[in-house]
């Protein structure tokens, strides 16, 4: 399925000034693209991904999946849409401290209407993350590493067509960085588009794609090669 992003803009206004976070995005991404999507500190990297995943509503154009358009979808259709189609996989913290390891990978299959239970689901994934020996251990015992195989897990326990990954390395070792974005590398081979907003040039080399946000002009990197200015027009 893929996804069809068109004059996609996102307007805010700051002091009396509107500016647009993300100004007339147009890009599309297929079922396996693995999308890095770098740029300054503030260019609308999270602004344009969260109106993806439906957090954020856009100012102005569309976001096709197979011909529907999501931007138009009500809260209640919008959440299942988020729900079933996109894992999400936050920048910082996102465990439940009250929930053990396997409870927190099962927690989006129970937030809406579903056959069947979830346990076996969540420790294969835990199994495929590496982390099914601390199923049973609680979040505040988990290292930063541990803690991302967690999310990548949680993400992935609907089967969703897009996985969002925002600085998934932000805080990680080489050794670990290396680690993760094999996980989320093989989650792109299984024919899940998978979209990371990274700052990490060594996370840079496992997509397939690159792009680059500009005070909210995204721009495709030609063969994947990075071309960052440091200037700002
Ligand atoms: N709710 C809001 N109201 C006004 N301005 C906002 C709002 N949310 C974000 N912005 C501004 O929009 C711009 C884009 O923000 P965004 O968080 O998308 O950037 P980013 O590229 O993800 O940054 P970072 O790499 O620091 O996470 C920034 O200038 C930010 O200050």
């Amino acid at each position: 399925m893929a996804l069809e992003v068109r004059s996609l803009t996102k307007e805010y206004i700051r002091g009396r000034v509107a500016f647009q976070a993300v100004n007339n995005v147009s890009f599309v991404v297929q079922p396996g693209d693995f999308v890095n999507i770098i740029g300054r500190s503030g260019s609308g990297k999270s602004t344009l991904v969260n109106m993806i995943a439906c957090l954020l509503t856009p100012t102005k154009g569309s976001i096709e999946i197979d011909g529907l358009n999501i931007v138009s979808l009500k809260d209640k259709e919008a959440s299942a849409y988020r729900n079933s189609k996109i894992g999400y996989i936050s920048q910082g913290q996102s465990t439940l401290a009250s929930l053990n390891v396997l409870d927190n990978v099962r927690v989006p299959f129970h937030l809406s209407k579903r056959e069947g239970t979830s346990k076996e689901a969540a420790f294969s994934l835990l199994e495929q993350t590496g982390i099914s020996h601390l199923a049973a251990a609680f979040p505040k015992h988990l290292s930063g590493g541990e803690l991302k195989r967690v999310a990548i897990a949680r993400a992935l326990i609907n089967h969703p067509d897009y996985v969002i990954a925002d600085e998934p390395t932000s805080d990680l070792d080489v050794q670990t960085t290396a680690e993760i974005m094999e996980l989320l590398k093989n989650i792109a081979e299984t024919g899940t588009a998978v979209m990371m907003i990274t700052h990490d040039m060594e996370a840079l080399g496992y997509g397939s794609r690159t792009f680059v946000m500009d005070a909210g002009i995204l721009t495709e990197c030609a063969g994947n090669r990075v071309y960052i200015s440091h200037k700002r027009g």
